[in-house]
C-alpha cells in the first residue's frame, strides 16, 4: 500500500503538490492522472525517495524509501526508461541490480522472459527502440518480485501489441495482489487498464475514485428523440428534469431515468423514436475535471461548435453542487436565466512527450453540471440552459 499525506513539495514560488492525501490500494491498478505539471512525477520522486518533501510524508507499507533496506523486493519503479547505460547488455544491466540488491541471479532470466525480451537478452541497450526500453525498465521494476508498483507513462514508445501486452500485465500484477500505480496521458488505455484513479491539478487532489463512479458523475444526461420536442421538454421540465436541445433536434434530459421519462411521454401520448443515455468516456471526465488546472493550453479552436440552442429547465431548481473537490462553483442563477453549460477545454490531449524515467535501484536509488454531448461527438459542445 503507498499513504501520501499532506505531502507538500515547493521549488522556490511553485507549489508542485500541495497537501497531498490519499492512498493507494492493493490489488488494483490505480491511475495516476493530470495535465502536464500537475505534479504526478514530482509525488513519484517524493515517493521513490529522490525527492524530499517540503511538508508531509510519502510512505510504501508504513515506511519512507529511505528506509527501506532492499528496495527493488519492496517497490518496483520505472520512471525514465532512457536511463540505463547503452553500453550493457540487457542482461548485465539486471544482473548488477540484483546483485546491488541480494537478489538471485535466476530472477534476471525470469524478469526477461516476463517482459518478452529474452531474445535480445545478451544485445547491448544502446541499440533498443524506445519499447524495448520500456520492457526492459518493466524488468527492472519487476525483478525483486516487489508488492509495489510505480510506473510513470510505461505505455510511452510500445506498439499496439506492447500496448494490450503491458494493461494484461499491469491487471495480472494487481489481481495477484499488488499495489499498482501508474501514470499516463492515454486516457483511453487509462479506461481500460485502471481500476481507480487519483487526478491531480495544480498540485493539488481533484479526484480519488473508481474510474465507474468518475464516469458516471460526468454522463447523466439521457438523449431523447421525439417528433414533438417542445411539448415533451414541458412535460418533462414540469415533472423536475432540465431539458437541453441539441444542435440535432435531441432532448438531453437531466435528472429523471429513462423508464421515468417513457412513462411520462406515453401518459401524454407523445411518441419517442429514441431513449438513450450516453455514457462519458474517461478522456471527457477527465477533461471537464481538469479543465481549469490546465497550465499549458495551447491555442487550439474548440471542437463541435454548433450554436447552442435554448432548452428548457424548471425553474428555482438549485445548481447541482460540485461533486469534485476544487471544483470551481457556478453560481446560482435566476428562474429562467440562460446560463452557459461549462464548455469542453480548448486544448488537445496532451501528447506523451517526455519518456517515462527508470530509478536505477536503490539510487537513490454533472454533468457535471449539466452540459451534455451531442450524441457521436468525442467532446461536449457548449450549450446552454434555462433554469
Ligand atoms: N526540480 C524542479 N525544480 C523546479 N521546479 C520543478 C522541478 N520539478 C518539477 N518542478 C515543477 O513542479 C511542477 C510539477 O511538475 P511535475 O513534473 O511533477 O508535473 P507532472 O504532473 O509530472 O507533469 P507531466 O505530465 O508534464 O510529466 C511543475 O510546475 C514543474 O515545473
Amino acid at each position: 500500500m503507498i499513504e501520501l499525506r499532506q505531502l507538500t513539495k515547493r521549488y522556490g514560488r511553485t507549489v508542485a503538490v500541495d497537501d497531498l492525501t490519499c492512498t493507494v490500494e492493493p490489488g488494483i491498478v490505480t491511475g495516476f492522472l493530470g495535465p502536464n505539471g500537475a505534479g504526478k512525477s514530482t509525488t513519484m520522486r517524493i515517493l521513490l525517495g529522490l525527492d524530499a518533501p517540503t511538508r508531509g510524508a510519502a510512505l510504501i507499507a508504513g515506511r519512507r524509501y529511505a528506509t527501506i533496506d532492499r528496495p527493488l523486493r519492496e517497490v518496483g519503479a520505472l520512471l525514465d526508461a532512457t536511463a540505463v547505460h547503452g553500453g550493457r547488455t540487457a542482461r548485465n544491466h539486471l544482473r548488477w541490480l540484483a546483485r546491488t540488491n541480494r537478489i538471485p541471479v535466476t530472477a534476471v532470466d525470469a524478469a526477461l522472459d516476463r517482459v518478452g525480451l529474452s531474445q535480445v537478452a545478451r544485445r547491448r541497450v544502446g541499440g533498443f527502440s524506445l519499447g524495448m526500453k520500456q520492457r526492459l525498465g518493466l524488468a527492472v521494476a519487476l525483478l525483486g518480485d516487489p508488492p509495489v508498483l510505480v510506473l510513470d507513462e510505461p505505455v510511452n514508445g510500445l506498439d499496439p501489441d506492447g500496448v494490450r501486452w503491458i494493461r494484461e500485465l499491469l491487471r495480472g500484477l494487481a489481481a495477484e495482489g499488488r499495489t499498482v500505480l501508474l501514470s499516463s496521458h492515454l486516457m483511453s488505455e487509462m479506461q481500460l487498464t485502471a481500476d481507480r484513479v487519483i487526478i491531480l491539478g495544480r498540485g493539488r487532489l481533484l479526484a480519488d475514485t473508481t474510474v465507474t463512479e468518475l464516469t458516471e458523475r460526468y454522463s447523466g444526461a439521457v438523449l431523447v428523440r421525439t417528433p414533438r420536442g417542445a411539448e415533451l421538454a414541458a412535460v418533462l421540465v414540469r415533472a423536475g428534469a432540465t431539458v437541453a436541445t441539441q444542435p440535432d433536434g435531441q432532448l438531453a434530459v437531466s435528472g429523471l431515468s429513462e423508464s421515468a421519462i417513457g412513462d411520462l411521454a406515453a401518459a401524454q401520448r407523445l411518441p419517442l423514436h429514441g431513449v438513450s443515455r450516453r455514457d462519458a468516456s474517461l478522456e471527457e471526465a477527465y477533461l471537464r475535471l481538469t479543465a481549469e488546472s490546465v497550465q499549458f493550453g495551447g491555442a487550439t479552436p474548440l471542437r463541435g461548435g454548433s450554436a447552442p440552442r435554448p432548452a428548457v429547465a424548471p425553474p428555482n431548481r438549485p445548481e447541482p453542487a460540485p461533486t469534485a473537490p476544487g471544483r470551481a462553483v457556478p453560481a446560482p442563477t435566476a428562474p429562467g436565466r440562460a446560463v452557459p453549460a461549462p464548455a469542453a477545454p480548448s486544448r488537445a490531449e496532451p501528447t506523451p512527450t517526455e519518456p517515462g524515467r527508470a530509478v536505477p535501484a536503490r539510487t537513490p536509488s454533472g454533468p457535471a453540471d449539466g452540459a451534455v454531448t451531442p450524441a457521436g461527438t468525442d467532446t461536449p459542445s457548449p450549450e446552454r440552459e434555462t433554469r
